[in-house]
């Protein structure tokens, strides 16, 4: 049940903004021997770029297997998606790994940095990856945590940083590779509630300067303060769009 549509809801706070994102009537089933989930009933949503959006309901309502399809790493059982215009369906696996890593970034509740590396080289990683060299993905990463305000702990290792540092360098690596988008599935479930709010409050910021679109799932009522839409899930489906401001 959607209160309010998706498309009315997000026209009212992103006007002339494009649509980032297109989901059509999103069903995903998983199937585990005899027995059926069905995780996602049938969601449509709209993405604009620039958004700062939170997806929240209870636990099991399907809110991660609707991150995972929104960060094109797992595909729906049925419906359509569309980043940038581009029916994410009719990609080759190549061609959908390419855009992935060029337009999404991602945030993880347990931070998912590499022990054994520093700050700066966790950061490094995805430009790598994308066959940036060495100079100038050092002085991007050196970027990407002064825009975190970690410039002071470019060579920490991760265990000798707090939780709230840690997931400072899991934005910074998520945000260096300049995507269009970063999907962040609890990122601070593994926070104490001041940390959280930080967090949150960091990505926010990042999302005004950087006009990088956030969705971010949480249980945390109080960091819905800090959105421009909150997307209530129930039982795989939307059950409220909410544009705040
Ligand atoms: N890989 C999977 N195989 C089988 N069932 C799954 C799988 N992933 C999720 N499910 C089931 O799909 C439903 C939705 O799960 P999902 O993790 O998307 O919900 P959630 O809202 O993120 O939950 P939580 O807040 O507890 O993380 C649940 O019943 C879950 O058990």
């Amino acid at each position: 049940m959607v209160r309010s549509t998706a498309s009315e809801a997000g026209a009212a706070s992103t006007a002339g903004a494009q649509v980032l994102l297109d989901l059509r009537d999103i069903k995903r089933r998983y199937v585990l021997g005899e027995a059926t989930v069905e995780a996602l009933r049938g969601v449509s949503l709209r993405i604009h770029q620039g958004e700062f959006v939170a997806i929240w309901g209870p636990s099991g309502s399907g809110k991660s297997s609707l991150m995972n399809i929104l960060g094109l790493v797992d595909a729906p059982t049925s419906g359509e998606v569309t980043l940038e215009g581009t029916p994410i369906g009719q990609l080759s696996d190549d061609a959908l790994t390419d855009l992935r890593s060029r337009k999404v970034g991602f945030v993880f509740q347990s931070f998912n940095l590499i022990p054994v590396l520093s700050a700066l080289e966790n950061v490094m990683v995805p430009l790598q990856i994308q066959g940036v060299g060495a100079s100038q993905a050092r002085e991007r990463a050196t970027q990407a945590l002064k825009d975190v305000a970690l410039e002071n702990q470019l060579h920490a290792r991760p265990d000798k940083m707090s939780g709230g540092q840690r997931q400072r360098v899991a934005i910074a690596r998520a945000l260096v590779t300049e995507p269009s988008l970063v999907v962040a599935d609890e990122p601070t479930a593994n926070l104490d509630s001041e940390n959280s709010y930080m967090v949150v409050q960091l990505m926010r910021e990042l999302n005004r300067s950087k006009r990088v679109t956030f969705i971010f799932t949480t249980h945390d009522p109080r960091l819905l303060d800090l959105v421009d839409r909150k997307l209530l899930l129930k039982d795989g489906l939307l059950h409220t769009d909410e544009t705040v401001r």
